[in-house]
């Protein structure tokens, strides 16, 4: 397993920018919600780091489930423009206030399935919270509610995105040198 210091091009959002950025979306969520309850849901496997950090900074009362969906093959870097649902949610979402939480939106292909699949199931209110967004790289349009980031077309890594799926566990969001990187 090579050092990530070997391919990494850049440090794009450094920890603390993260971190900053991340206790003001918690706040405007807060704001947006008072009053109501929320659930929160991540979709496995980029969101975790930021759903964990997101809902320490949120007051009002939420509850979070996980969905996991494929649309990259393993090892994969292009979405295949197919989404299949691989482990659904554990509750209904009927008449509740729904926050889909993701680590980054790049085709939309991902969020814009799950959407269509919940709209389904008549949530009182759905909307996405993207920490990253990379909107140079849309297909499908998605309606995004709340974003950290707006990023360039590169390829990052860390903060709960992989490469190869390691590396999800570093605390900021750097850029893969893909020349150096050897798999
Ligand atoms: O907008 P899109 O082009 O659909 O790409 C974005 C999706 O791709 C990544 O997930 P991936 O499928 O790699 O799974 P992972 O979260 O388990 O890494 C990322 O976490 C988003 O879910
Ligand atoms: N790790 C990682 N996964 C992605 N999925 C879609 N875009 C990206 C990206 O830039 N990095
Ligand atoms: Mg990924």
């Amino acid at each position: 397993m090579k050092d990530y210091r070997d391919f990494l091009a850049e440090v794009l959002i450094p920890e603390d920018k993260l971190q900053k950025r991340i206790t003001e979306l918690g706040a405007e969520i807060s704001r947006d919600y008072a009053g109501k309850e929320i659930l929160l849901i991540c979709i496995l496997r980029g969101g975790v780091m930021f759903l964990t950090d997101l809902i320490r900074h949120i007051d009002t009362p939420l509850a979070i489930e996980f969905m996991a969906v494929s649309s990259y093959g393993v090892g994969g870097r292009e979405s295949q423009g197919q989404v299949r649902i691989t482990l659904d949610l554990n509750c209904s979402i009927q008449d509740k206030h729904v926050i889909l939480v993701e680590d980054i939106i790049d085709s939309g292909h991902t969020l814009a399935s799950v959407i269509e699949l919940l709209e389904t199931r008549d949530p009182a209110s759905l909307c996405i919270c993207t920490l990253l967004d990379k909107v140079e790289r849309r297909e499908v349009n998605v309606p995004v509610k709340y974003t950290g980031f707006t990023i360039p077309n590169k390829f990052v890594f860390g903060y709960g995105l992989d490469i190869d799926d390691f590396y999800r566990n570093l605390p900021f969001i750097g850029v893969v040198d893909l020349e150096r990187y050897q798999p």
